[in-house]
């Protein structure tokens, strides 16, 4: 009997697995892409640490669209600039809908503007709302220059404190991203050491490594059922979840009775803030709900904190191995800003600042394949069809390093965002046009201005405070993209130790 029932269920799984096959053979046929194996695809080919690379020698071999398959799950990349500029803004919103996976529904629990689809009217509302909070402009200007300068003092104080020793930078940084998120979402300062802090950066570890490529997340996503088996990606997110409604009810008992009372408004308002006063002027069928409040909040929060503090970390580093660019960098500094502290009109006045940062995001290409979009209608990319439904990925990393564009994409060069005179090249250059770390088109990164200026601001004032030299004791790693990892959805150098020597 036993056998029997076994026997049954080996049959059944063939005869799904095989009408997979010929139902993925007839949807994405005309897609070229790595032949891989029967059932299991392209999933044993992958490099687990680094999958943008194996993804990124096969998209120069097929070309500006190509399928991959994992476990039967198709995914499309977009290979060129052009591919992935008609993706990510020509068609835009044909493609502008995200997947559906069971992590990402877990993570979410279904709310928040980065689980929506551009159609949903609750997506723009949530997301002009983020904009008004973290606006780059008027006394939103402001906002962020008084915020990014008062947690700056944190970074400063923590390294002046280790007295010219060799440390890991990489904590110091991440808390103090962190702490600014936080400032700009909830409206508090929060303490390092307080347990909301500690869940807010347990959520963002835990959800990152949810989507680690060499653990066991995507088993989850195919196959649901392996959370009754000890899925360790379903432990965590357990773990996230259970953090996430912490942060929910330390929200309403502590942060909305402060806010009704005694928030200092002028220098504008924090995101949940911007929510809570929208509601209370729409009619109820335009607000925003509770749930999608706070998963807003706590995505914004993730989204912000990983992306800079890998950036800001990859370029310590990178700085190292290209002193000379750091010399100029200093010399700017010294020259514009002096001791006092930066502010964001001296970006103007900064183009090689501003070309640093530029090229380390191209170089470093912290989300190297961008965010799983997904096709909600079917549609075309350079003619080729895309069924409805199909996963789709932007290769970033590949548009940062194509040789024929960039000529020597492999080295860090602020001087190619610059004229022969050292000024920023015209805005429609077509360098800038295909530096695109944000993405582009109606889903384009939420928080990109609110980024940048912070990055300048910080690169600034520590470059401005510090000597940042390395340590014979403690020999760097490379900080090419190659020597990267991902770390969940982001690129991560290898950790290294520097010394941080105050200036006199
Ligand atoms: C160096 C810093 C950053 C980089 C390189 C970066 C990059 C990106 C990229 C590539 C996307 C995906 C766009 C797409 O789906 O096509 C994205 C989305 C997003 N980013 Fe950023 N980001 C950075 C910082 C931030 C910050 C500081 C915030 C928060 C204020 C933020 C909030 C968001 C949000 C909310 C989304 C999702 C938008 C949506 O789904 O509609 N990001 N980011």
């Amino acid at each position: 009997m036993f056998l029997v029932l076994l026997g049954t269920c080996v049959v059944l799984l063939l005869v799904h697995f095989i009408l997979k096959e010929l139902r993925i053979r007839q949807k994405y046929g005309h897609i070229p892409g790595p032949k891989g194996l029967p059932f299991i695809g392209n999933v044993h080919q992958i490099n687990r640490l680094q999958p943008w690379v194996t993804v990124s020698d096969w998209g120069k071999q097929y070309g500006p669209l190509m399928k991959i398959n994992f476990l039967g799950q198709v995914v499309i990349i977009c290979n060129t600039f052009d591919s992935v500029r008609e993706m990510l803004d020509t068609k835009g919103k044909d493609f502008g809908g995200r997947e559906r996976g069971f992590r990402s529904t877990m993570v979410t629990k279904s709310s928040g503007f980065m689980r929506m689809d551009v159609q949903n009217p609750e997506w723009r509302r949530t997301r002009r709302l983020l904009h008004s909070s973290v606006k780059a402009f008027g006394p939103g200007l402001s906002r962020i220059e008084h915020y990014a300068q008062q947690m700056s003092e944190e970074f400063v104080q923590t390294f002046k404190m280790c007295n010219g020793e060799a440390v890991d930078p990489l904590s110091t940084i991440y808390d103090t991203t962190l702490g600014m998120i936080s400032l700009m979402i909830y409206g508090q300062k929060l303490d390092q050491k307080s347990e909301i802090f500690h869940s807010i950066k347990a959520i963002t570890d835990l959800t990152n490594e949810s989507f680690h490529v060499g653990k066991d997340g995507m088993q989850l996503d195919l196959f649901p059922w392996t959370r009754f088996f000890g899925n360790h990606t379903y432990k965590i997110l357990k773990i996230a979840q259970d953090h996430s409604t912490k942060v929910q009810n330390w929200y309403k008992t502590k942060i909305v009775p402060l806010e009704d009372a005694e928030l200092d408004d002028s220098l504008g308002k924090p995101y949940m803030k911007v929510i809570r006063d929208y509601n209370s002027k729409c009619s109820p069928e335009e607000r925003v709900s509770e749930k999608n409040m706070m998963g807003s909040g706590i995505q914004a929060s993730f989204a912000g904190v990983l992306t800079t503090t890998t950036t800001l970390y990859q370029l310590i580093l990178t700085f190292l191995h290209y002193p000379d660019k750091q010399k100029k960098m200093m010399k700017e500094i010294d020259e514009v800003i002096g001791t006092r502290l930066p502010t964001l009109n001296d970006r103007t006045s900064m183009p090689y600042v501003n070309a640093v940062l530029n090229e380390i995001m191209r170089y470093g290409s912290v989300g190297p394949l961008g965010i799983t979009h997904r096709a909600v209608v079917d549609s075309d990319i350079l003619g080729t069809k895309i069924p409805k439904d199909t996963q789709i990925m932007p290769n970033l990393y590949l548009v940062h390093h194509d040789k024929e564009f960039f000529g020597d994409p492999e080295v860090f060069r602020p001087e190619r965002y610059l004229d022969k005179n050292g000024e920023s090249l015209p805005a429609d250059d077509a360098v800038w046009k295909h530096t695109i770390p944000f993405g582009m088109g109606p889903r384009i990164c939420a928080g990109m201005m609110f980024a940048q200026y912070r990055l300048f601001l910080w690169t600034c004032i520590l470059y401005q405070r510090f000597d940042i030299v390395a340590d014979p004791n403690h020999p760097l790693p490379p900080c090419d993209i190659k020597n990267t990892e991902l770390n969940g959805l982001s690129l991560m150098c290898k950790p290294y130790k520097v010394k941080f020597l105050p200036k006199a």
